[in-house]
Parts: structure tokens; C-alpha cells; sequence
């Protein structure tokens, strides 16, 4: 089963969650733009989202708070940079034409080749995406019960938990914030798919 996902605008916006805008909006993300459409997401433990990247529409900033039992989100180079990378590597190898042709057809070995690092989204944690992470990554969160704290976890200085620990997962809800150029008419969509 997939995530739940909610998508609100600015008419439908409690003002608890109005006052965490604009308290991001003072933070200054958003620039002259200021967020006015959220994401909520609820995840069950077991649920996650496939990596991803969120397309130009919110470019430049997206922000997400998140509440409830943490989660890692896992960074991945694109496909294309992967390519060149693993050509790089190739150089200098007999067969490496040949293990590029192999890699490339294993899904699998390929995301895992791919894996930059992940964050560790706990609750009341604010996420900014930006430069880099938002136009070069894609990000996704992996479909599993538990995680396991690596060395891989980019923020773990500013987090609780220490490498070796077993984070369980259990309901996690994100607040993603996003500022969508011409919002015309305030909607609620309600249902599990929402690309
Ligand atoms: O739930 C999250 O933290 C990430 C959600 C996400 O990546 C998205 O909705 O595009
Ligand atoms: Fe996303």
C-alpha cells in the first residue's frame, strides 16, 4: 500500500500551519516568494516514496517538516551522471565497456551504485531542498520497517541517534512547502496518487 497523500493551498491552510510558513518564510528560502501550497504525506511504517526529483514547478526551494517516528531520505545521483561516473571508472579497465552494459540493466545494483548519502528526517526537523539537492539528486524514501544508522547519514551531527542504532519506523507525517507560481483556484485533493 502507498503513502496517503493530502495537497492543500492557501484557503484550506490551517493557521497553525500558516504561522510555520510563515516562520520558514522568515528564514529566508523562499526569497521574494513566499510558500503557499502544502504536501501532507503520512507513511506507515512499511510505506515509502521512490526516488525522485521534484520538478521544475517548485524550483528553487522546497521545505518539508516532519512529525511523527523519523525516517532516512536517501540522496541518489541521476542516472546520466552515474553514466559518466562509472565511465570514469570504466578508463583503464579490459572489460569495462562491458560491466557498464551489465550495471545498466540491474536496477537494483544500479540505485545502490547511485547512493550518495541520506538525511535523517526526525520530528520537528526542517528540511530545506535547494541548489544541488534540489535540481541534481533525487531523493526517496525506501520501503522498510526499520533503518539502520550508518557513517552514511549526512546530518547525523545534528541528530540523536548514533551510528549502529536501529531506528523503527512508525507513522511519520511531512509537511512539505512549497511555493507554486500561479495558484488560481484553492483545491483539496484527497486520494493515494498524486502524480
Ligand atoms: O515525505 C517526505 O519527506 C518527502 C516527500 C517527497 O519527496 C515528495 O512529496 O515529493
Ligand atoms: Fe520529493
Amino acid at each position: 500500500m502507498d503513502r496517503q497523500c493530502v495537497k492543500l493551498t492557501q484557503s484550506l491552510c490551517p493557521q497553525w500551519l500558516q504561522h510555520q510558513m510563515d516562520r520558514i518564510t522568515g528564514l529566508g528560502v523562499f526569497g521574494e516568494k513566499k510558500p503557499n501550497h502544502v504536501l501532507v504525506n503520512e507513511y506507515l511504517p512499511g510505506q515509502g516514496i521512490m526516488p525522485h526529483e521534484d520538478g521544475p514547478l517548485f524550483y528553487p526551494t522546497i521545505t518539508t517538516i516532519s512529525l511523527g517516528g523519523p525516517c532516512q531520505l536517501n540522496l541518489y545521483r541521476p542516472h546520466t551522471s552515474m553514466q559518466n561516473h562509472s565511465e570514469e571508472q570504466d578508463e583503464g579497465t579490459e572489460n569495462g565497456e562491458q560491466n557498464g552494459e551489465e550495471n545498466s540493466n540491474n536496477l537494483e545494483y544500479d540505485l545502490e551504485a547511485r547512493y550518495v548519502g541520506s538525511l535523517l528526517l526526525e520530528a520537528r526537523s526542517l528540511l530545506v531542498l535547494q541548489e544541488d539537492l534540489y535540481v541534481t539528486f533525487l531523493h526517496g524514501i525506501e520501503e522498510t520497517k526499520q533503518d539502520v544508522v550508518t557513517d552514511r547519514i549526512l546530518n547525523l551531527g545534528s541528530c540523536t541517534v548514533n551510528v549502529g542504532d536501529t531506528v523503527e519506523r512508525s507513522t511519520r507525517i511531512s509537511l512539505t512547502i512549497r511555493h507554486v507560481p500561479r495558484v488560481i483556484k484553492a483545491k483539496l485533493l484527497l486520494g493515494k496518487n498524486r502524480r
